[in-house]
């Protein structure tokens, strides 16, 4: 059912009421696959990543989440996010692994410059962001999670940031971000063996704040959004920057070397071998 449709649904039109169907009318327009409901009276956005059939992030869909926190912190209605995904198997599958395999470099270059951004963007947000984690969430899946400042998980999934296994290696600001998170020596381990932890195991290390079933992850994110918002908006913004914004800077004042890091190192005969043999083995286990 397309969007357009789904508005015109008497039981939803009920339910929402007609000034929240204006709203997510207006936020949804910029894009299908990036989902906005920004609820007028409490000032939350559940933003549901949608793009079939693992939320893997391509140029485009970056593209669209950027656009989409730009929309939301030019809001001044907006004061939380809750990051989810319409998929409930699937959180997000991390990067578009088909965006690095024999890649062009100008693409290549976007894009790497779109996810940077995104990051930016995210981890250094105004708002309170939760990921309501209800799915898988492999590499720059797990990347967005740690951007945001809760995390809530359904049980029974996985999570972390598996690049070494797959012959890559996750940025610095992957780590970073990863550390902000669950301190040093807990990072060392899971980035240098590329450890995909369950949702239990990421719980032991404060990787995920909290394990749910999957029918209460949103109401969950919802609740604790509640006593996020309880704080006034200036000295949680003010804290949370004098946080987080040395690795923002970090990545500002390095950002070109990064992007031709990131370049030479795709480009390489032998990581290509290694894509390949990825995405042959990815495509073997989807066809069982
Ligand atoms: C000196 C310093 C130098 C620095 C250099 C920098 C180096 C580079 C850094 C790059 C950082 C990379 C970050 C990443 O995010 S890489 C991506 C990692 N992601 C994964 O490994 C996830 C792979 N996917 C899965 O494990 C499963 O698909 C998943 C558990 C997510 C879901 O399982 P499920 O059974 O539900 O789905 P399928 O496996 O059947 O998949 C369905 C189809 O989707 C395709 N797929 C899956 N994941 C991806 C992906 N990430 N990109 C593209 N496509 C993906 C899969 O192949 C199936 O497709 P088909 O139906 O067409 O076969």
């Amino acid at each position: 059912m397309s969007l357009k449709q789904l508005f015109r649904q008497p039981m939803l039109r009920a339910m929402l009421g007609r000034q929240h169907i204006q709203a997510l009318r207006s936020m949804t327009t910029q894009s299908d696959k990036v989902l906005v409901d920004l609820d007028p009276k409490t000032g939350v956005a559940v933003v549901q990543m949608n793009r079939p059939p693992v939320n893997s992030l391509n140029l485009e869909f970056l593209s669209d989440i950027n656009n989409t926190l730009d929309k939301l912190h030019n809001d001044k209605s907006c004061r939380g996010l809750i990051l989810t995904s319409s998929n409930n198997k699937v959180f997000c599958a991390g990067l578009d692994i088909m965006e690095m395999y024999q890649p062009q470099t100008d693409r290549l270059t976007e894009f790497w410059k779109t996810l940077q951004n995104v990051w930016m963007n995210l981890y250094g947000s105004r708002l309170a962001t939760i990921a309501a984690i209800n799915g898988h969430s492999p590499a720059g899946g797990c990347l967005l999670a740690t951007c945001c400042d809760y995390r809530i998980m359904v049980q029974n999934f996985t999570i972390g940031l598996n690049e070494t296994q797959l012959g890559i290696i996750p940025p610095f600001w992957f780590v970073d971000s990863m550390e902000g998170v669950v301190g040093y020596r807990q990072t060392e381990l899971a980035c240098q063996k590329g450890l995909m932890m369950t949702t239990d195991q990421a719980s032991k290390i404060g990787l995920v704040d909290e394990v749910v079933t999957p029918e209460v992850v949103l109401q969950k994110a919802q609740n604790e959004m509640v006593s996020w918002l309880k704080i006034p908006d200036y000295a949680r913004q003010l804290t949370k920057s004098q946080m987080k914004m040395p690795n923002i800077n970090k990545l500002r004042a390095r950002r070109d070397e990064d992007v031709q890091h990131f370049v030479n190192f795709i480009t390489k005969d032998s990581v290509q071998q290694a894509l390949g043999f990825y995405i042959e083995n990815l495509k073997k286990k989807a066809k069982k």
